[in-house]
């Protein structure tokens, strides 16, 4: 055998409430890891599969009850674990995805006040290989969550884009997102890395940076 081991693949989700600047540094990450030769894979959730990009178009802009909204962000996200991240990981590839399952938890169970048991369930169910039973649930490596008041958020989208069925609720609706997430970093905080996203974008950028840092993934 000859030449370095491959290093293992990582996972990297970003989430926060809309607006609250995912997008804004997906870039950036991307190519700090390409700096370190990594090879990196940018995705997003619901999408990143032609199956489920379809139904990331029908969860954003058809009327549905929060069962129907659950299931589809789960099948979205069962084809993408499939078809891309487990592939993707194991190539040894950086795997940056804009949302995971925590958007599950915090929009559909915190936000729309669906069930968390039957949630939990559907996540075993799509992260576990064979769909049930045994092995290790897949997880983000690293969940980078970008916290950030409605308030905010909602000054920062005004005028940005036209708002899709999330982007068009209400503050409260977003207060108990934000909790939602506040609620799952609390719950695995070794997973969790909070980055004040009111801060300039400079300072959420080295935030941002800082958090792979100290974890050596740049080394
Ligand atoms: N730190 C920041 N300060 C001020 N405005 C920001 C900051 N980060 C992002 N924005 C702006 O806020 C809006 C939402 O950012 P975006 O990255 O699209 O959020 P998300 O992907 O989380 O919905 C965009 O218009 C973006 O330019
Ligand atoms: C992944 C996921 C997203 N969502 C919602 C959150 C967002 O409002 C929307 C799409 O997310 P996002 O890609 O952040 O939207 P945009 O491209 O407009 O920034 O889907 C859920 O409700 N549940 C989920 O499981």
């Amino acid at each position: 055998m000859t030449g370095r081991q491959a290093a293992p693949g990582l996972f990297i989700s970003l989430e926060g409430i809309d607006g609250a600047g995912k997008s804004s540094h997906i870039a950036s990450l991307e190519r700090l890891f390409a700096q370190a030769g990594r090879a990196v894979v940018r995705s997003r959730e619901p999408g990143g599969t032609p199956l489920a990009e379809s139904l990331r178009a029908l969860v954003l802009n058809e009327p549905m009850d929060p069962l129907t909204e659950s299931l589809l962000v789960f099948a979205a996200r069962r084809d993408h674990v499939v078809q891309v991240i487990r592939p993707a990981l194991a190539r040894g590839d950086v795997l940056l995805c804009d949302r995971f399952t925590d958007a599950t938890f915090a929009y559909q169970g915190a936000g729309r006040g669906f069930d968390l048991d039957v949630l939990a369930t559907l996540e075993r169910w799509v992260q576990q290989p064979d769909g049930a039973g045994g092995a290790a649930l897949l997880q983000p490596d690293l969940t980078l969550w970008f916290d950030l008041a409605p308030e905010i958020a909602a000054e920062r989208l005004a005028g940005a884009r036209l708002p899709d069925r999330f982007e068009a609720q209400p503050a409260d609706f977003f207060r108990r997102v934000r909790a939602g997430y506040a609620a799952r970093a609390a719950a695995e905080p070794g997973r969790f890395a909070r980055i004040d996203a009111a801060a300039s974008r400079e300072a959420v950028g080295a935030a941002v940076e800082a958090a792979i840092r100290e974890r050596g993934w740049l080394a």
